[in-house]
């Protein structure tokens, strides 16, 4: 995992970006990381996902939901698991989000990751105000000699499979809906702070309040969210009615169905 254009290697060779935050990872974000591996296969490129931490929303103040549906190395792992070979982080920054689309595309594509082949999702923006969209790409990819695909938008559940879409499932407690558009069961990591209680990085994505089957680290357990007054996700706590294992022991928490809510 690159973090930050400085960890691109000199000698980089050409190769095919997809670019996005791709929070969860989600079914739509496979199919578009596939096309991108179809792109980079005809001409027998590389392929670089390009992605921005924090939320670029969080940053920029918007009223938006940013909890993290997964932090960016499970992001980079699955990632790789789909084949990309190399994940760039950039880390969204104002300076950053000031960028015009041109300065980003000749910085960041151009210069920094000599792009062959640009693939995002259709409603892919970027640059200062959200001003650049795949039109522009393709404008700015005459000039500047790589390819622009912008991929169709894979629904889920009648809408766009989009990671505001399992954030929404995730906040009705519909876990099944979530696992059909991430394509698996939502999966937070955290701590245990006792036997029964897990401690979860600020701002992750929890179901809403209620009772769900899961796993802990491969094993069946129930898991019992409870949420403090107020929308911060951070307020979230979840317990385990069964003993999990030693206190500061990390443990991977699955949703997989519904109890009560
Ligand atoms: C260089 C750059 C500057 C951006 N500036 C803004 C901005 O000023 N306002 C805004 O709402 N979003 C801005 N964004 C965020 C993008 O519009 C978009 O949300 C982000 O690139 C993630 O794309 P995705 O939502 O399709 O994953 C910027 C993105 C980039 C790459
Ligand atoms: N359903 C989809 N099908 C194909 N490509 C998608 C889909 N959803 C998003 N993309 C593309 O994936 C990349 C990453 O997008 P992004 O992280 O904004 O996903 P998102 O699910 O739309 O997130 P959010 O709901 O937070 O806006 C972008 O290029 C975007 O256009």
């Amino acid at each position: 995992m690159w973090r930050g254009l400085s960890d691109v290697p000199a000698d980089w060779p050409s190769c095919a970006v997809t670019i996005g935050v791709f929070d969860g990872v989600h079914r739509g974000h496979a199919w578009l990381i596939e096309n991108t591996l179809r792109a980079a296969a005809e001409t027998g490129l590389p392929t670089v996902l390009v992605t921005f931490d924090p939320h670029p929303a969080r940053v920029l103040g918007l009223p938006r939901d940013t909890s993290a549906l997964s932090s960016v190395e499970r992001r980079a792992g699955i990632a790789r698991e789909l084949g990309v070979d190399r994940v760039c982080v950039l880390p969204f920054t104002l300076e950053l989000a000031r960028m015009s689309p041109a300065e980003f595309v000749e910085n960041v594509l151009v210069n920094a990751l000599r792009a062959a082949s640009v693939v995002v999702g259709a409603n892919f923006t970027f640059g200062h105000r959200g001003a650049g969209d795949v039109d522009t790409l393709r404008r700015l990819g005459a000039r500047h000699g790589f390819t622009t695909r912008g991929v169709d938008l894979m629904p889920a559940d009648g809408a766009d499979c989009s990671s505001t879409h399992v954030r929404g499932c995730l906040q009705r407690g519909d876990v099944l809906a979530a696992t059909r558009a991430l394509g698996r069961p939502h999966e937070v990591a955290g701590v245990l702070t006792n036997g029964h209680e897990v401690a979860l990085s600020e701002g992750t994505a929890l179901p809403r309040s209620g009772r769900y089957a899961g796993a802990v680290s491969g094993r069946a357990a129930e898991l019992v969210v409870t949420r403090s007054p107020g929308p911060d996700s951070a307020a979230a706590r979840l317990h385990c009615p069964d003993a999990l294992g030693a206190p500061g022991e990390a443990v991977r928490i699955q949703f997989l169905e519904t109890l009560g809510t």
